[in-house]
C-alpha cells in the first residue's frame, strides 16, 4: 500500500513547495533568500533564512554573516591542517576516506545470520550504531536490535527477556575499554548467555582500543574484534567501525553511507555561503552569542528520533566547556508540536530550532471520509499533512521572531544519512573553533566516574567523599 511521495522539483533544484512558503513568507515580510546549497552534491542543504534579522530576534543580520565568514575561513584552514596532520579529533572529519567496510563486513561475517543484536555501547558507543540502524531501519534485513546503554536493572532484565540467545549476537563497544556502564552489562550479558547453555565467545564482536579490560577479554577470549580507530573521539565514530558494526549485521549499506560522507566532505570549504555545513554551525554558534542559549533539534521524521539523541551528545558533551556551549534538546516533529510548541513560539526568545526534514518519503493514504470537517483530510496522504504541518511550524516560528534552520535531506537513505552524519560534525568542529574551546576532549565527566568508582570501592577518589558530604534539606510526606 505504501506509495513514495516527493516534493517536485525543478531544474534549478528549488522545491516548488519551498516557492510556496517562500509567498507565504514574502506575505509575512521575510527576506527569503539564504538558502546554502553546497556546489557539489552533498545530503544536506541548509536553509538559515528564518535565522536572519531581517525575521527572528535573535537573529543574524547578512553583515553579521559576512563577518563571521571571515572567521569561518581562518577556522576552516586550522582543520584542514589537523585532518592533514591526522591530529586528534581533526581526524574524525578523514573517516569516510579511512574506514575500511570490508574490514567490517568481514569481522561481522561470524554473527552475521543472528535474529538480534544485542549491542552493549553507551555514548558515542551506542547512539551513532543507534541512529543508523534506526533511521535505515525500513532498508535492513529485519535483524531486531537491542541497544543496552543504561545500567537500570529492570529495563536490562526486560531487554533480555524473550530473546532466543542462540539466535543472539553480542555487539560490544566502548574505545576506552574501560566504561563502567558498558562493562558491567556486557558481564551481565555473559552470564545470561552462560546461563542458557550458549557460548557467548561464538556470538561476540567486539569494538575497542588498543588498551583496557575490555580489549584483555577480547584477547583472553580471542573474539572477533575491531579497533576504535586512533584519534577519533567516540561521539565522532559513527562513520568507524564503532557506529558501522551494528549497521553491518543488519545488512544495510555501509558503503553508500561512506560514500555519502565522502561527498559531504568534498563541501568543506573556507565559505559558510558555499559550505552548508558550516553555514550550519557558523549559525548556530553566531545565534547563541545572540541568545539562543538552547537548541532544538527538531526532525520530521519518526526514523531520525535517535538522531535527536545523537546530536544531543555530539553539541553538548564538544562545546559544552569554559561556561560556553549551547544547550542541545531533543524534539521530534509532529509529535512535540503538541508538547513544545508552545514554549519555543512564546516562551522566552533564548532558543534556535534545527529543523531536519527529508524531501522525499513514503506515503499512506488517508481514506476518504463522509464526515464534512474532516474533509480536509480524507483523500489526502500522511506525507502532505507532515509536510503541511512541518511548513505551519516553521512559519508559526518565523510569524513569532523565533529563530529557526532547516536542514533538508533528498530522502532518509544510507547516502543521506551517511552525509548528514559527517555534516553536523563537521558543524560542530566548525562550531567549536569559533567558540574556541577544546572540541574533542570531556574532562568534566571524570568527575562522576570517579566518584562511582569511589562509592563502589573501585579506589580511593576525593569525589566520593564529596558524595558524601552532600547538604540536605530533606521535604518528607
Ligand atoms: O566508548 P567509551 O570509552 O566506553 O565511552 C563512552 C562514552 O563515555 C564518554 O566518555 C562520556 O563519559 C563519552 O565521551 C563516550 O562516548
Amino acid at each position: 500500500m505504501p506509495v513514495a511521495s516527493s516534493r517536485k522539483r525543478n531544474r534549478e533544484g528549488t522545491s516548488i513547495f519551498r516557492a510556496a512558503t517562500t509567498a507565504s513568507r514574502r506575505s509575512a515580510g521575510h527576506d527569503k533568500t539564504a538558502l546554502v546549497r553546497a556546489l557539489a552534491h552533498t545530503s544536506m542543504n541548509v536553509d538559515i533564512g528564518n535565522a536572519l534579522s531581517s525575521v527572528a530576534s535573535p537573529g543574524i543580520s547578512r553583515a553579521g554573516l559576512e563577518r563571521i565568514d571571515e572567521q569561518v575561513a581562518v577556522a576552516h584552514e586550522r582543520i584542514e591542517r589537523g585532518m592533514a596532520d591526522g591530529e586528534h579529533g581533526y581526524e574524525a572529519l578523514n573517516l569516510p576516506e579511512k574506514t575500511d567496510p570490508d574490514e567490517i563486513r568481514t569481522a561481522v561475517e561470524p554473527v552475521a545470520d543472528c535474529e538480534t543484536l544485542v549491542t552493549v555501547g553507551i555514548g558515542g558507543s551506542a547512539l551513532g550504531a543507534a541512529t543508523i540502524v534506526d533511521a535505515l531501519e525500513a532498508q535492513g534485513d529485519g535483524t531486531e536490535t537491542v541497544f543496552l546503554d543504561n545500567v537500570d536493572p529492570a529495563w536490562v532484565s526486560r531487554r533480555l527477556e524473550g530473546l532466543t540467545l542462540s539466535e543472539t549476537a553480542i555487539n560490544v563497544v566502548s574505545r576506552s575499554g574501560m566504561t563502567a556502564e558498558t562493562l558491567a552489562n556486557f558481564l551481565v550479558v555473559r552470564e545470561a548467555f552462560d546461563s542458557a547453555g550458549v557460548d557467548w565467545t561464538e556470538r561476540t564482536i567486539v569494538t575497542t582500543g588498543e588498551s583496557g579490560p575490555l580489549r584483555e577479554l577480547a584477547d583472553r577470549h580471542d573474539l572477533p574484534s575491531l579497533a576504535v580507530p586512533d584519534g577519533v573521539p567516540g561521539r565522532y565514530a559513527a562513520l568507524s567501525a564503532v557506529g558501522l558494526v551494528a549497521a553491518a549485521v543488519c545488512d544495510l549499506d555501509i558503503e553508500a553511507i561512506l560514500e555519502g560522507a565522502a561527498a559531504e566532505r568534498k563541501s568543506l570549504t573556507g565559505s559558510l555561503f558555499e559550505c552548508p555545513a558550516y553555514a550550519y554551525g557558523a549559525t548556530a554558534y553566531a545565534l547563541d552569542g545572540r541568545g539562543a542559549a538552547v537548541n532544538a533539534m527538531m526532525p520530521y521524521a519518526e526514523s531520525l528520533e535517535t538522531f535527536a539523541e545523537w546530536f544531543a551528545q555530539l553539541w553538548a558533551e564538544s562545546l559544552g566547556k569554559d561556561d560556553l556551549g549551547q544547550t542541545p534538546v531533543r524534539a521530534l516533529g509532529v509529535t512535540d508540536q503538541h508538547s513544545q510548541l508552545q514554549l519555543y513560539r512564546a516562551g522566552p526568545s533564548d532558543k534556535l530550532v534545527t529543523f531536519v526534514t527529508p524531501q522525499a518519503h513514503e506515503d499512506r493514504p488517508i481514506p476518504d471520509t463522509d464526515v464534512d470537517s474532516l474533509a480536509y483530510l480524507g483523500d489526502g496522504t500522511l506525507g502532505e499533512l507532515l509536510e503541511a504541518e512541518f511548513s505551519a511550524t516553521e512559519a508559526s516560528l518565523a510569524a513569532a521572531g523565533q529563530p529557526n534552520v532547516r536542514i533538508e535531506l533528498e530522502r532518509i537513505d544510507a547516502a543521506e544519512l551517511g552525509g548528514l552524519l559527517y555534516g553536523m560534525e563537521a558543524a560542530c568542529v566548525l562550531a567549536g573553533e569559533l567558540y574556541g574551546v577544546n572540541t574533542f576532549e570531556q574532562p568534566a565527566v571524570e568527575w562522576a566516574k570517579n566518584a562511582t568508582r569511589g562509592l563502589l570501592g573501585g579506589g580511593e577518589f576525593e569525589e566520593a567523599d564529596a558524595v558524601e558530604a552532600k547538604t540536605e534539606l530533606r521535604i518528607e510526606r
